[in-house]
């Protein structure tokens, strides 16, 4: 390529004529044509022109301050994807869902493919406040608002005057309190006063001293602890003390599940189901299943019950969530209810540190049940309410005995609770006149616990108690709240002193009325009748239950037996753990397979 003269006769040489296109001469810009660069410069917008002196005469486009008149174009995709559903049928599949939701044993699964803010009409879509007067309007038939004797209404308020508005505030202060209570739970300080030695009321006068050991549990640490468990879990476990169910529910975490997590399983396990007679046991499934499905668990590595029903169901709960690779099941609960027993029930192992002391557990830990099912032992925790007082956590469990400081008050509330003749029977004494102070001095003389000066150690014989009580060595119950007309007897009669009569009549062959109550309650559990092979409540488990109390009688005699020397005739409750079973379901398919291999062969030769 060269200058104009040379670059002419080098194509005159090669033949090559303007025709032939593409060939330019040096000094034109081969490379971009005049359009071209007037496209780009309309993409870069070009620079602004200048005269002599150097102002700019004419701005470049990203100077100017005129706005471009910009048009969306008009299309008709616009209206391609739009769904329409008439209100009927929006009411009936609302009424529908809200019929499932409200059912405990039903679960609303793959939420974000519902279209939620349809169903769940809170005043709210998607999060934007939506006007009154737009539902207002929404109600109104098509002909009212559109058609020809369409009638132009005020938009309904929710409030009529002045005065209607200022009697809302009412409602918002209880909002508000709600939300508090809240604020504090997620917060995780239990609302208490800097000075943790005094609590106070919620006049704001100051109540009694509280002993530091009495906050356990309610620890900002243990808290989150809570909310990680909650976090990372599918499926959340909450124990409850067969003992004391209601006394150990922890209803802010069932709220705070209900309400910020709703897509989450909560399952109730009625531990310690072994400590309380079987009818009452049973009265208690039915009450709570009612809110939340709940399984009647007895942790014990070697004689469980109720582990068979519990692996079913949260293989039924990973199977649900077939699309995750695993789920994770927390164990939430009161200290000292049973959660690592749980476990360690679960996995024939010891794989969780247990005590008979609340507080055992410290940190959470993840624990593999199964190839698809993980376990979270969360720490024990207490929720804050005004209503317990020291007594009440202190005989659930949730404080350690040892480091109270005066346990001998507290024995009041033992004798107030238990039968004089449990007491008398577990720990062979008379004549107290159901006195404190003299029952402690009493067993001091019995256990030879004397004092310098032959003065008797009544603090450790209270600790003794205390420890005897959350171990379930002094027979004790709540009974289950009864519906209205219903037989309230038996239990209350049992509660008032027939714990240790039953027993006895139990052993006379009286196993079949208790029997019956607990095959009363056939929806009382999750597992469905199908997985009978695990156990659960049915009535042969229920039998070997009680045969399993018969046995704790005759050998103890007491049927508050330590888990560790349980009886051992619960063999209905299958041992096989989970992988066993699944290798015996392939050995099933594998033997099937052959069988009809060999079959088929058969039929060929034939
Ligand atoms: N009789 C009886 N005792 C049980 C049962 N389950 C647990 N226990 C006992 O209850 C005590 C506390 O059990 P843990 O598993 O440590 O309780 P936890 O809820 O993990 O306690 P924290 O670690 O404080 O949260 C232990 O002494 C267990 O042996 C049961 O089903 N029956």
């Amino acid at each position: 390529m060269g200058t104009g003269k040379k670059e002419k006769s080098r194509k005159e040489r090669e033949g090559k004529g303007d025709e032939f296109g593409n060939v330019k001469t040096k000094g034109e810009n081969f490379y971009r044509s005049a359009k071209k660069v007037k496209v780009l410069k309309r993409l870069t917008a070009g620079t602004a022109q200048r005269n002599a002196k150097g102002d700019i005469t004419h701005s470049a486009v990203f100077q100017s301050r005129e706005a471009p008149i910009a048009r969306v174009e008009p299309n008709r995709k616009w209206f391609n994807n739009t769904r329409v559903i008439s209100q009927d049928a929006l009411e009936n599949f609302r009424s529908a869902v809200q019929a499932q939701a409200s059912n405990p044993h039903t679960y609303l699964m793959k939420r974000n493919k519902l279209p939620m803010s349809l169903i769940e009409e809170k005043g709210n879509v998607n999060g934007l406040k939506v006007h009154a007067a737009k539902i207002e309007v929404a109600a109104q038939p098509f002909s009212a608002t559109f058609g020809p004797k369409m009638q132009r209404k005020r938009p309904k308020l929710e409030f009529q005057s002045m005065e209607d508005l200022a009697g809302r505030t009412g409602d918002m202060h209880d909002t508000y309190l709600e939300r508090l209570d809240q604020a504090k739970l997620l917060s995780g300080t239990s609302g208490e006063p800097e000075n943790e030695n005094a609590a106070v009321n919620p006049d704001g006068d100051f109540a009694a001293a509280r002993e530091f050991i009495f906050l356990k549990g309610t620890s900002k640490r243990i808290w989150n602890e809570l909310y990680k468990v909650i976090d990372s879990s599918d499926v959340i476990l909450h124990v409850l003390d067969a003992r004391d169910p209601d006394g150990t529910r922890c209803r802010s975490v069932e709220k705070y599940i209900r309400t910020e997590a709703p897509h989450k399983h909560l399952v109730f396990v009625l531990n310690k189901v072994d400590l309380v007679p079987s009818k009452v046991a049973a009265a208690w499934v039915r009450h709570l299943s009612k809110e939340f499905p709940t399984l009647a668990f007895h942790a014990n590595i070697n004689n469980s019950f109720g582990k068979g029903s519990l692996i079913a169901l949260l293989r039924q709960f990973s199977s649900l969530h077939s699309d995750r690779k695993q789920i994770s099941v927390g164990m939430v609960g009161y200290p000292n209810t049973g959660k690592s027993s749980i476990i360690n029930t679960l996995r024939k192992k010891k794989v969780c540190v247990v005590a008979p002391i609340a507080g055992e557990t410290k940190v959470w830990q993840y624990i593999t049940l199964m190839k698809r099912i993980y376990m979270i032992d969360c720490p024990g925790i207490v929720p804050p309410n005004q209503n317990d007082t020291d007594e009440d956590l202190l005989l659930r469990g949730s404080v350690r005995v040892e480091n109270v400081e005066y346990p001998a008050q507290y024995i009041e509330a033992v004798l107030r609770r238990v039968q004089p003749r449990h007491l008398q029977r577990t720990y062979d004494i008379k004549d107290y006149n159901n006195d404190a102070v003299t029952f402690l001095e009493c067993l001091c003389r019995k256990a030879g616990r004397l004092l310098k000066g032959g003065e008797a150690d009544i603090d450790g014989a209270a600790k003794m108690v205390l420890n005897d009580w959350i171990r379930g060595k002094i027979p004790w119950f709540t009974p289950p709240p009864y519906k209205e007309g219903e037989e309230t007897g038996p239990i209350n009669e049992r509660r008032d002193g027939k714990l240790g009569e039953m027993s006895k009549k139990r052993k006379r062959g009286g196993e079949s009325e208790a029997t019956a109550s607990v095959a009363a309650t056939p929806n009382a559990t999750v597992a469905t009748q199908e997985d009978d092979e695990f156990g659960g409540f049915s009535d042969d488990d229920d039998l070997e239950l009680d045969a399993d109390l018969d046995d704790d009688d005759e050998e103890e005699g007491d049927e508050s037996d330590d888990d560790e020397e349980g009886g051992t005739l619960l063999e209905a409750v299958t041992d096989d753990d989970a992988s066993e079973d699944d290798e015996d379901v392939e050995e099933e398919v594998a033997a099937i397979s052959q069988a009809l291999s060999k079959a088929k062969k058969r039929q060929r030769t034939t």
